[in-house]
Formats: structure tokens, C-alpha cells, sequence
């Protein structure tokens, strides 16, 4: 079937795992998408095999030099630490009044230098997704989607003109207080993700072995004492107890930094502990476990 007529066209930077899958849902509902790629331009196949449901989809590629169309609509799905390089490569060919979401981890999103009308939105999912092969994309955890505005145009597009662009497969919630959520997420990776790597160990284990655990709940007092700082609310109150709920549910995970140290990617970890610790800093406040974790960390890594 066609595109619908004046459906939007999204474009999506960062066509990893997660831009993937949007792509794919966007495509199932008949909305046109391209792609832009580092490296290729041109047509790809794919399959996506979710919970409930597996069907083939294509991506248009195109390098951002090969970007003609100017751009209305853009998610950004890259890796924290790859967002502003990426959003500048397109820069020129966004529109005035662009509509760009930030779906990543991390607090990247504040570092793009958007123009005075384009609409800017940041997203954190709990959907989980990776590539089985080449061609193979599975969307191995149904989670939750929250959204929201970050700058004050954005916040004058009521929420359903927003909402009813984007993929109805995914549970998207709209949210105004969307940087508390994405606070919410930082602080969780903040408290797994390094930890993990530190005991080469899944998520479980984190709060199943006595000494990772009573490491695992200093370093949530270290997190919850920034929180506390930058009067984030009563939710960071209780940080161990958050983070030992998503250790559980994800027992079996081995956390998105290891993952990435084991395939000899760079990690997300500067964006994470390490945005952590220059928050800190800048409180004059020290974080030495956040510290010394991200010095792990990198320690571990490929040249960041
Ligand atoms: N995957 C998941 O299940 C989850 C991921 N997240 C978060 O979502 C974000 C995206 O994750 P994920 O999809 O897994 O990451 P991926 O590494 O799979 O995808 C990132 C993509 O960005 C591309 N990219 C990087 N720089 C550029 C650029 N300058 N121009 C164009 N493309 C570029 C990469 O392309 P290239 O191939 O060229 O490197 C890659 O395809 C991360 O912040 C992650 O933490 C959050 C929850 C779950
Ligand atoms: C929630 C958690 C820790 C799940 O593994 C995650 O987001 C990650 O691995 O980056």
C-alpha cells in the first residue's frame, strides 16, 4: 500500500537496533521513512521478529551528503555519544520548524543547537532490541516509551500532533516532565551498567551476590546524594530499591556497556557515570565510586 497522503516523512538518524524498529513500525503503518546512514545510500531488507507479530520491511538509505529532501520530521536514535556529531552532519537540511526526537540514553539531547522554532523532544524506552544477523531485527522486550518536550516550542504542539506521527506498535506515553525520566534512566545506568562490568556478570547477580549488592547500594546512596543536590525529587530517595526492581526484571541481561566492551564498541559510559561525576563537580560535591567505576570502564574500552 502507498504512503498515506500528507502522512509525515520521518527521517532517522541512527539506524541501529532502536531506529530500526521504529522504522519498521512506521513502515507497517504505511509511513514513508528514510534512513540516513554513515556509510550507505540505497534500499536495505529486513525482517523484524517481534513478541507478537514478524514481517519484512525496508530501509531507504541515504548518506547525509546525499540528503536532498529537507527534513521535517527526525529521530535521532544514535549512541549518546555519537548525537551531536550526527545531528550536525544533517543540520543544514533540517527545516525551521523541525520536529526532533531524541531517542537515546543519556543527556545528550541538551547539547543540540537547535534553531528558535524547531520543536525538540527527548524519549527513554524500556523496549529492548538488537540485530540477530545483517537482515534480522528482534524486538526481544515490549517496554514502555516516554516522551516529552524539551524546549518551550515543542511544548506548544498540543501532544496528540505529536503522538498520532509515531508508531502505534510501541507503548508511548507523553510525559511534561520528561527530564526527570530521563534522569530516572541515568540513574539506573549509572548504578548497573559499570557495576556489571566491573563482575563481568548479568544484571541478577548484581543484587543476588552479598558484597556486589552492598557495593551496588553505595553507589545508589552516591547517585541519590546528586539527586538530592539538584532537587530531583523523592523518587532518587530510594534509588536501591528501583535498581534492584529493574536488576530483577532484567536478571537476565548482560547490561549495554559490557555488551559493548564485548564486541569492542565504544560505550555509552562518558555519557552516563561520567556526566554523573561533572554534574558533581560542578556541586562541588564528590562522587569517588561513579569515579573510579568510570575509570574502570575506560580502562576496559576501545579509545573512546
Ligand atoms: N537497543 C536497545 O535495546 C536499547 C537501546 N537504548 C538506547 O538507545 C540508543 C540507541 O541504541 P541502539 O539502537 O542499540 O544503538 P546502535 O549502536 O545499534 O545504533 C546506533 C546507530 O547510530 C548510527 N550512527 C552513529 N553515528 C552516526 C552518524 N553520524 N550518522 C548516521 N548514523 C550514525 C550507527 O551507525 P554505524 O553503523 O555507522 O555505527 C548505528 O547504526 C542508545 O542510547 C541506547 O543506550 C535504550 C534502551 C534499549
Ligand atoms: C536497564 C538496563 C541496565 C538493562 O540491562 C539497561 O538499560 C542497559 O543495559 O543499558
Amino acid at each position: 500500500m502507498p504512503p498515506a497522503q500528507h502522512s509525515p516523512h520521518w527521517h532517522i538518524l541512527g539506524a541501529g537496533a532502536i531506529g530500526s524498529l521504529w522504522s519498521a513500525y512506521w513502515q507497517q503503518q504505511h509511513f514513508a521513512t528514510t534512513v540516513i546512514s554513515r556509510r550507505h545510500s540505497g534500499p536495505r531488507q529486513l525482517e523484524l521478529i517481534a513478541p507478537q507479530s514478524r514481517f519484512a520491511f525496508s530501509q531507504q538509505q541515504l548518506t547525509a551528503v546525499d540528503l536532498e529532501q529537507e527534513i521535517q520530521q527526525l529521530l535521532i536514535t544514535t549512541k549518546a555519544h555519537q548525537c551531536l556529531a550526527a545531528f550536525n552532519s544533517i543540520q543544514h537540511r533540517l527545516s525551521d520548524d523541525a520536529v526532533i526526537v531524541v531517542l537515546q540514553n543519556g543527556m545528550a539531547v541538551n547539547t543540540l543547537p537547535t534553531r528558535a522554532q524547531q520543536r525538540l523532544y527527548a524519549a527513554t524506552t524500556t523496549d529492548g532490541a538488537h540485530f540477530k544477523n545483517d537482515k534480522t531485527l528482534v524486538h526481544a522486550g515490549q517496554g514502555e516509551t516516554y516522551l516529552g518536550p524539551i524546549n518551550a516550542y515543542a511544548k506548544q504542539l498540543p501532544a496528540d500532533a505529536l503522538m498520532q506521527q509515531l508508531p502505534s506498535a510501541l507503548h508511548l506515553h507523553y510525559c511534561l516532565d520528561i527530564e526527570q525520566r530521563l534522569w530516572r534512566k541515568l540513574a539506573i545506568n549509572c548504578a548497573i551498567n559499570a557495576l556489571g562490568v566491573k563482575y563481568q556478570c548479568r544484571n541478577g547477580e548484581l543484587i543476588s551476590n552479598a558484597a556486589i549488592r552492598q557495593e551496588l547500594i553505595d553507589l545508589c546512596q552516591e547517585i541519590s546524594m546528586v539527586a538530592a543536590a539538584l532537587e530531583l525529587g523523592p523518587w532518587f530517595d530510594n534509588l536501591y530499591q528501583e535498581v534492584a526492581k529493574v536488576a530483577q526484571l532484567t536478571h537476565n541481561n548482560i547490561n549495554s556497556t559490557l555488551q559493548d566492551i564485548n564486541q569492542g564498541k565504544t560505550t555509552e559510559i562518558i555519557a552516563l557515570n561520567g556526566y554523573l561525576c561533572d554534574i558533581a563537580k560542578s556541586l562541588q560535591l564528590a562522587t569517588p565510586l561513579n569515579q573510579a567505576l568510570l575509570e574502570l570502564v575506560l580502562a576496559n574500552s576501545p579509545a573512546q
